[in-house]
């Protein structure tokens, strides 16, 4: 299965539509109706189920939505392979590791605001699925509700295939390359980057480095999606036609390889007797892809005042009701700061909504030290943060000419729900025993005669 003629490059080159990285072609634009084939001649025409699939493949629907759920929003794909996914041995149960799945029930939720140091390097061996360690979670994935939040750390690529049934996987890589060998064919996410596996496709992770960092949104609930612009207009924020999909690429490989399968929490394993990555072409809007975060477009004020991160949403997850997002995935990425009589950093707040936050790069401009690439955050529902000490007596008198933050790349998952911690997450070494400090020493200043 070696590397594929594999050689380093940008994924993202500036000529847009289809370009190619590492000799990777991809197909542009958020949520298309996209079709492809690695052989010509592989795809019916006017068709997806012919008596006979062309070049003697077998065609099989994957539906990511109810078959009824609104055209806008229906997601599902056509393949064609070379063994229907049906013909496999049965599941057997695999220890879970350090992957957790909602209802979290193990830890009591916490209120304290929390943090953490990355983890620690790996065992030598550790493949991504292994090195995946679930901080928390809410929801239940049974209702397909919620999000679970997870680190990876991997020093080894994968030689088995996975698929999560559960939900779709939000994949933020903050060290190391990655290759991703996807039933739809092959997707590259550096860190800077973000790769989205849909419920149910499967696929492996190889490294381009010697190991690999980062953080995954795994959600439960409706797949991700680009948020209405409202006045905005017609442009802005994730543009999608940045969005890349695969094309086709297939393995044409008998003999065992062990998938795993993530259903309902646990872990399950078959020894197939040929790959699963078998598609030889495929048509829909079920896809994986790879969206570069450098691309994103940051409205911000041109006046006053700080405006919600919510005008940094990348990727919304929307829930029953109208606005209130089973989880958004949002990013501060570098931009200019021009407020006039503003303080510039992320205000003091308290928030209805649960905040988990990563760093990819650099600093992030609320926090003077101690939030790390590679660690993590946790605002939980009405827990009060803001600026650190430091930041706060920094921005109140700093000299407001226009300013580019361009030293640091952070995210939020932003979830409706409280996220509660694993067992793990909640003892492990990692979690800073100090956090609150940060916020200690801010001083009194009131003064009612002024
Ligand atoms: O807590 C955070 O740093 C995230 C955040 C950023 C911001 O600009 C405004 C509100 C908010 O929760
Ligand atoms: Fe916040």
């Amino acid at each position: 299965m070696g590397d594929g003629g594999i050689t380093r490059a940008s994924a993202f080159e500036r000529d847009g539509a289809r370009k190619t990285a590492e000799g990777l072609t991809y197909l542009s634009g958020f949520g298309n109706e996209h079709s492809s084939e690695a052989v010509p001649g592989a795809l019916p025409v006017g068709r997806n189920s012919p008596q006979r699939a062309p070049l003697g493949l077998y065609a099989e629907q994957l539906s990511g939505t109810a078959f009824t759920e609104p055209r806008a929003h229906n997601r599902r794909s056509w393949l064609y392979r070379i063994r229907p996914s049906a013909a496999h041995p049965a599941f057997t149960r695999i220890p879970n590791g350090t992957v957790a799945t909602a209802p979290f029930t193990q830890a009591v939720p916490d209120p304290n605001r929390l943090r953490w140091s990355p983890l620690p390097d790996p065992a030598p061996g550790t493949d991504w699925l292994a090195g995946l360690w679930t901080l928390g979670g809410n929801g239940d994935a049974t209702q397909r509700t919620g999000v679970a939040v997870h680190l990876y750390t991997a020093n080894a690529s994968m030689d088995r295939v996975f698929s999560d049934a559960d939900g779709e996987l939000l994949i933020v890589p903050e060290r190391g390359g990655l290759l991703l060998r996807t039933e739809f064919g092959l997707l590259h996410a550096e860190p800077g980057h973000v790769a989205l596996v849909p419920r149910g496709v499967r696929f492996r992770v190889e490294l381009l480095d010697e190991s690999a960092r980062g953080y995954v949104c795994e959600n439960y609930g409706a797949p991700f999606r680009l948020p209405d612009l409202g006045p905005i207009g017609a442009n802005g924020l994730a543009n999608a036609r940045d969005f890349c999909a695969p094309v086709a690429a297939y393995e044409d490989v008998e003999g065992p390889v062990e998938v795993v399968n993530k259903f309902c929490g646990n872990l399950w394993t078959a020894t197939y007797d040929h790959s699963p990555l078998d598609v030889v072409a495929w048509h829909g809007n079920h896809v994986p892809y790879v969206y570069d975060l450098r691309r994103f477009n940051a409205l911000g004020t041109i006046t006053y005042d700080h405006p919600d991160p919510s005008i940094f949403t990348v990727l919304t997850s929307p829930s029953d009701t109208p606005g209130l997002a089973g989880v958004d995935f949002v990013v501060f990425a570098p931009r200019w700061l021009v407020g006039e009589d503003t303080f510039r950093p992320p205000y003091f707040h308290r928030n209805v909504m649960s905040e988990y936050m990563g760093l990819i790069e650099g600093a992030y401009d609320a926090k003077a030290e101690g939030f790390l690439p590679g660690g993590g955050s946790l605002h939980n529902m009405m827990s009060a943060h803001g600026p650190d000490r430091e930041t706060f007596d920094r921005a109140s008198s700093a000299e407001l000419k226009p300013q580019k933050l361009d030293d640091g790349l952070a995210f939020m998952f932003e979830t409706r729900w409280p996220l509660t911690l694993t067992p793990h997450a909640a003892g492990a070494e990692n979690l800073q025993p100090r956090y609150d400090d940060v916020w200690r020493g801010l001083e009194r200043h009131f003064n009612p005669l002024h």
